[in-house]
């Protein structure tokens, strides 16, 4: 029988650094209330989704081993999300090229599954409009939503909900990638064991280093950035202190774990002092591996070929 041969759809979502994540109290549905910056960041994920005889996931690139190819993977759910609203089977190839490292608090998993609802959005002409891709992205994982979103926003409530930011320019950082992961909702829980013992710094409100952004100053944006999951990431990953120090002894203008971490990042104060910084941090042997990356970027979206990145 002749089958006619699907043309592929290429999608590339962005990673994030949360600038400023401000972490309330546990809520009754076991998420906290945030107050997240995020920026996106050019280190991102490739995801092509094609017709086929039934639902399969393929992961490429040097995390690959460590991310799940069956329901646990979040493509796969937003596959069986959307083909359940599309009332239709899922049936798709799904293939990632990761160049987010895994369990690296750097929305890795979010952007995948922001970039197969774009994908399949497109593959299987559903004609979603913003806020029903955004709705079904909230579904799938608090950061999802900023995943499709990309450039700079404020993230409230547990992280879904969204407001773009005025940000100007364009910002350099160095990433430090570690040797193994940290999981969220364990460092969550070492916030919240680390509050009940004792008094760790909460934030203040995130508009200074929103005025920052707007002005585009590197220098100024630098001191600002904040996170209330550091104390809890350096908890569980002490090591994490060292590689830090290491980034602003090299030269950066600030260090922070990357959301739950234990990705490091590092502020720098243009491309060029980017490549310095990282080439010293690559050389100290205090991290698994170093990445260039600049932001903001855009969030999901298709691409016609597949490029280094
Ligand atoms: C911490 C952040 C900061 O941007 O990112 P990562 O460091 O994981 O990339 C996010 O809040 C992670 O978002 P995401 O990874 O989508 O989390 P989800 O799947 O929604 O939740 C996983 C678990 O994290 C905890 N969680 C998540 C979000 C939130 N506002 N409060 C929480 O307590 C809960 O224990 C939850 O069960
Ligand atoms: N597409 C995916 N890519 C990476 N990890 C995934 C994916 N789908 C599910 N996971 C699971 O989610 C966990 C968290 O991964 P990830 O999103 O990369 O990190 P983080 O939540 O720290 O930003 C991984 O350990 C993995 O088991």
């Amino acid at each position: 029988m002749l089958s006619v041969v699907p043309s592929p759809v290429i999608v590339r979502a962005p990673s994030k650094v949360n600038l400023h994540l401000g972490v309330g109290d546990l809520r009754e549905d076991g998420y906290h209330e945030l107050t997240s910056v995020f920026q996106a960041l050019s280190l991102s994920d490739d995801v092509r989704v094609s017709d086929a005889d039934e639902l399969s996931v393929e992961v490429h690139g040097e995390d690959a081993r460590a991310v799940p190819t069956d329901h646990r993977n979040l493509v796969w759910q937003a596959a069986e999300l959307l083909a359940e609203h599309a009332g239709r089977r899922p049936d798709v190839a799904i293939s990632i090229r990761k160049g987010i490292p895994v369990a690296g608090g750097m929305a890795g998993g979010s952007a995948d599954a922001a970039a197969t609802l774009v994908a399949l959005d497109a593959l299987w002409e559903l004609g979603l409009d913003r806020a029903e891709l955004v709705e079904f992205a909230a579904r799938l994982g608090s950061d999802v939503p900023f995943s499709l979103h990309g450039a700079t926003a404020l993230g409230t409530g547990r992280g879904e909900q969204l407001l773009p930011v005025l940000s100007r320019n364009t910002f350099h950082w160095v990433l430090a990638l570690a040797k193994g992961g940290l999981s969220t909702p364990t460092v969550f829980r070492e916030l919240d064991r680390l509050r009940a013992d004792g008094n760790p710094p909460r934030l203040g409100g995130a508009e200074d280093l929103m005025h920052a952004l707007a002005s585009g100053d590197a220098a100024t944006l630098a001191p600002l950035l904040g996170n209330d999951l550091q104390p809890a990431a350096l908890s569980l990953a002490p090591g994490l202190r060292r590689t830090l120090r290491a980034g602003t002894n090299a030269g950066a203008l600030a260090g922070i774990v990357s959301g739950s971490g234990p990705t490091c990042a590092f502020l720098c104060a243009d491309a060029e002092a980017a490549v310095a910084v990282g080439a010293e941090l690559a050389g100290a042997g205090v991290c698994r591996t170093v990445r260039i990356a600049h932001g903001p970027v855009p969030g999901a979206r298709v691409i016609t070929h597949e490029t280094e990145h």
